[in-house]
């Protein structure tokens, strides 16, 4: 049995505007910087001794796991951060309103690039300055591994090379991994664990600086299924609110 536990960043400075992010690196609102705390505290009342973090490459989930492994006391870990960790790419919707989009676009079709499994946003163009085409963090990928735009399932496609590669030998050898991450690429994480299908995926949204705890078993397949936040009541009202971002 091994023990997994996601977390997504705190709220974001875009988060807080109401701002199509993705690749876009972003820090933390105040108010992320304390859900961040919280979600340590959780992690220390819960007694959860962790062996290694994973993150991506972008300081929202960065930060967030450092402040969180601080106020859990476990800030000496070791770490390590891919960019196949990072949040979904929002293709030429980085940086715009959500609910000027959704006016502008419908419901119908704000929804289907918001949450649809297969469907990516109009791609960014390389010469945008929201691009991240000459991000020097990116400089060793080929630059058709970069993404102009990502749908749910080519997160799904990059992410699990590094669920296989990196992150299930950290399982299989019997560390409590801590993974600090991002909405859509923990949504990706999880439609693969709980077997989610790519219908039902679209109803599913991650709250922010809440743990959640996976016990997996020797296929590392969740013991139950959705796993089990450290704090259920604010996992629930966090998920109403991203849920409803881009409404007035
Ligand atoms: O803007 C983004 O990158 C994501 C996560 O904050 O937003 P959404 O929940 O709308 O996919």
């Amino acid at each position: 049995m091994a023990t997994l536990v996601l977390l997504r960043h705190g709220e974001s400075v875009w988060n807080a505007e109401g701002l199509f992010t993705g690749w876009v690196d972003v820090d933390l609102s105040e108010k992320g910087e304390e859900e961040a705390v919280t979600g340590g505290e959780l992690l220390l009342d819960a007694d959860l001794k962790l062996d290694v973090v994973h993150t991506s490459v972008l300081k929202r989930a960065i930060r967030t796991a450092n402040i969180a492994l601080d106020a859990a006391e476990q800030l000496w870990i070791p770490v390590r951060r891919s960019w196949r960790l990072n949040e979904r790419h929002y293709g030429a919707l980085q940086g715009k309103n959500k609910a000027q989009t959704r006016e502008e676009y419908g419901d119908e079709q704000f929804m289907t690039w918001r949450r649809s499994y297969d469907t990516p946003p109009p791609p960014i163009a390389d010469d945008d300055p929201l691009s991240q085409i000459n991000d020097p963090r990116y400089a060793l990928l080929p630059s058709e591994l970069i993404p102009r735009t990502e749908c749910l399932a080519d997160v799904v496609d990059r992410l699990l090379p590094y669920w296989y590669d990196a992150i299930v030998p950290d399982l299989a050898a019997g560390r409590t991994v801590l993974i600090a991450a991002h909405g859509n690429s923990l949504r990706a994480l999880v439609k693969h664990l709980d077997g989610i299908s790519d219908e039902d995926i679209a109803g599913l949204n991650i709250p922010t600086g809440i743990p959640l705890r996976y016990e997996l078993d020797e296929d590392f397949e969740p013991l139950k299924k959705g796993g089990e936040y450290l704090d259920p009541e604010a996992a629930e009202k966090s998920i109403a609110a991203v849920a409803n971002q881009g409404k007035k």
